[in-house]
């Protein structure tokens, strides 16, 4: 089938967030891991594709992603969408703005938007200003985050830096007066030659106003909720075949794990919840680089996946900052996630067949380590976080993979139910 929007994600748990949304319409979305080593053949009419470029050198982003746009082209894809963060997140030099103006280049536009609105989770833009419930980006835990520490909450200061063409906002007064309000406003910024601008949106109507504005636009950028009206409107518009339907959901083995290296505030209660009711194993970063997995290994050997035990490393802002200091930031990241993935691998071969993994860069690590290249995606536990269905070393599994601050206290009973359920 021929793709209609290849999207390209910096994360993988961004990337199932925004596969789950666009399934939402009930479309088959197709996600792969990495950017596929063999020319497109079964394609989808969505497209998903995900990297693990969020804190990656900018160089290694950009080209990573300029090989993403290629393949999605060669399947057919004449619109794009660059998925990152609703929360922004990203390193003083990029990747977002890098990436865009790649893509742009590649393309040959000379516009696009950026929106990471995401209210059904909290996120709103006023006044080029993104919010994370009632606070301030800068002022929520997205201040403490172990790699991309949020300390501005101005989209436009933000950007700027990470772009070398100029910036520019369509304020929520406008988004509020619809299609072409919004249109007319981007091409009189056009007319003063801005290349990225952004959009105010503080409720779901925004986003359905932005993206029928922006539709025929062949590069969005954005959050998954800008991303969403999308297979609705290419609808509209008879884009979509009646086929484009949905996948039918596999059997699934009972043994599961729960593997966390998010230190969100929200996945520290989850954390703090499931570990009162199941067996659990904390990971720590400076034992780990000093003395190896061996304890972990150990103790996971002897555990009964059936019991869906967790392996954490989640820990305090203070506790991160110590491992970091000692270790070195980049360090005391690579050595929990290479731990991580390593029991994940371990926990696979004891029988566990259901993952739910906390975290963008430990999802990456962990799939990547399950040898996982493609995901279908199922039933949603939580906004933006659909369970996903694949293979690793011919066994059917299941892989939740939450971003750090998504879901309620109890998410990680809730998606193992929720599989039990089906
Ligand atoms: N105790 C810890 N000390 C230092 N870094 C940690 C610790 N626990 C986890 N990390 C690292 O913090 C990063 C968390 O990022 P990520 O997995 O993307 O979570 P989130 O989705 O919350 O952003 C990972 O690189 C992880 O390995
Ligand atoms: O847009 C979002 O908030 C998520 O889809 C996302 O990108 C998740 O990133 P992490 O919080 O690093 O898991």
């Amino acid at each position: 089938m021929t793709t209609l929007l290849g999207c390209i994600a910096d994360d993988f748990t961004g990337a199932t967030d925004l596969a789950g949304l666009l399934a939402r319409s009930g479309v088959r979305v197709s996600l792969r891991i990495g950017v596929p080593e063999t020319p497109p053949t079964e394609t989808a009419s969505f497209e998903v594709i995900a990297l693990k470029t969020r804190t990656a050198p900018v160089s290694e982003a950009v080209a990573q992603c300029r090989a993403a746009l290629s393949w999605l082209r060669e399947a057919g894809a004449q619109r794009f969408f660059w998925k990152y963060c609703s929360t922004f997140d990203s390193t003083a030099e990029g990747n977002i703005g890098p990436v865009a103006e790649a893509l742009m280049a590649d393309l040959g536009v000379d516009q696009t938007i950026y929106c990471p609105a995401f209210p059904e989770n909290g996120r709103s833009i006023f006044m080029g200003t993104l919010f994370v419930g009632e606070q301030p980006l800068a002022e929520s835990p997205m201040k403490d985050h172990p790699l991309t520490p949020m300390r501005d909450s101005n989209l436009m200061r933000l950007l700027a830096p990470q772009v070398t063409g100029k910036t520019g906002l369509v304020n929520r007064l406008t988004v509020a007066r619809g299609p072409a309000a919004i249109r007319g406003t981007l091409q009189k910024l056009a007319g003063q030659g801005v290349a990225h601008v952004i959009l105010d949106a503080v409720a779901d109507e925004d986003l359905q106003q932005i993206a029928a504005a922006c539709q025929t636009m062949r590069l969005l950028t954005g959050g998954s909720a800008l991303a969403m009206p999308l297979p609705g409107l290419y609808a509209a518009e008879g884009l979509l075949p009646q086929n484009a339907g949905s996948f039918s959901t596999p059997a699934i083995g009972d043994g599961a794990i729960v593997l966390s290296g998010s230190c969100s505030a929200m996945t520290r209660a989850q954390v703090a919840t499931y570990a009162q009711g199941a067996p659990s194993h904390r990971l720590d970063p400076i034992h780990l680089a000093r003395a190896g997995t061996g304890d972990a290994k150990a103790w996971l050997a002897q555990q009964e996946m059936n019991a869906a035990p967790i392996v954490y490393a989640t820990a305090e802002p203070e506790d991160v900052r110590a491992a970091q200091t000692e270790l070195g930031t980049e360090a005391a990241g690579a050595v929990v996630e290479a731990a991580l993935a390593e029991l994940a691998v371990l926990a696979r071969d004891q029988g566990a067949r259901r993952f739910v993994v906390a975290g963008g860069e430990t999802s990456g690590a962990v799939t990547q380590a399950l040898g996982v290249t493609q995901l279908d995606i199922g039933a949603e536990i939580a906004p933006g976080v659909p369970w996903t269905y694949c293979t690793s070393a011919g066994q059917q599994i299941a892989l939740a993979l939450k971003s750090g601050n998504f879901g309620t206290e109890g998410f990680f009973a809730e998606a193992l139910t929720l599989l039990e359920r089906r």
